[in-house]
């Protein structure tokens, strides 16, 4: 849970997305309805919703994967949305994806996971250089000791937290996190919530953290927004969301509470 000092200070800061009366449909299909949404320096947001309510299509939104009806979407002072593909490139390097399935190279081993996507987008690096940062992002995940492992000998906890490391190393300012505690037992949940709040003391990054898990949820983020009928519903502390009497939100909870 955030201290109410630290709160403070993430209201103080500067938005790093804005997002305005944003709509998307596909055909007849109403999926985000006009919505609004600002994530400030240093803040985690956890983004919920029921399965297909747009949590993916808004974060397609925001990396430019998919073009708005209306509205417009400011990533890092850019509206995406008029991006050439040169400086759209640009914007995605400040933004790191934390994929639900790690999305790991398993004929690479960790050290090489983490190397590529560094010399793929800087190529003048010299053989330290990469080194150094590999070894950094591996510490800033506590799993330094496993640079010479192969992914399959990783344990789902182990592989989410390298998933981290690898996105950690392009030194991104905002992070993007889908579903980070899925597939993982209570305990190894934990300490992923631990590492995304470490991230962001760390590095100072804002993030979104998509997810069903209202523990992460509660426990990562500065405020949650509720993704109801194509709207967010309530933007808020984790609290004030749920001190409601609306039936959707009490139901979501309800049905998602685990601990
Ligand atoms: N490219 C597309 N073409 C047509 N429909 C789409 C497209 N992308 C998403 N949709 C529809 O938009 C709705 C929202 O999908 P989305 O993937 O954003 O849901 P979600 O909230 O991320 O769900 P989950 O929690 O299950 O991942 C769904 O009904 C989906 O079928």
């Amino acid at each position: 849970m955030m201290d109410d000092a630290k709160q403070s200070l993430v209201q103080a800061s500067k938005p790093v997305i804005a997002i305005q009366g944003l709509s998307k449909s596909f055909g007849d299909l109403d999926v985000l309805k006009g919505i609004d949404l600002t994530v400030m320096k240093g803040e985690n947001m956890a983004v919920l919703g029921k399965s297909g309510s747009g949590k993916s299509v808004l974060i397609k939104i925001l990396v430019g994967l998919l073009k708005p009806d209306n509205g417009f979407v400011k990533v890092l002072g850019e509206e995406v949305a008029d991006l050439p593909a040169r400086e759209l490139d640009a914007l995605r390097l400040r933004i790191g994806f934390s994929f639900q399935n790690s999305a790991l190279y398993d004929s690479m081993n960790v050290y090489q996971n983490l190397a590529f996507p560094l010399t793929m987008n800087f190529r003048k690096l010299t053989k330290k250089q990469v080194d150094d940062a590999v070894m950094e992002a591996l510490e800033a995940v506590s799993l330094a000791d496993k640079h010479n492992q192969m992914p399959s000998g990783l344990s789902g906890g182990q592989r989410k937290r390298i998933g981290i490391a690898r996105t950690l190393i392009l030194k991104p300012e905002i992070m993007l996190y889908d579903e980070p505690t899925s597939g993982l037992d209570p305990v190894t949940s934990t300490e992923i919530n631990e590492l995304i709040n470490e991230v962001q003391t760390r590095y100072n990054t804002s993030a979104i953290i998509i997810t069903h898990d209202l523990t992460c949820a509660k426990n990562t983020s500065h405020r949650v927004a509720m993704l109801l009928d194509g709207k967010f519903s309530k933007v808020g502390k984790f609290e004030e969301v749920f001190d409601s009497d609306d039936e959707q939100i009490r139901s979501f909870y309800n049905y998602n509470f685990i601990s």
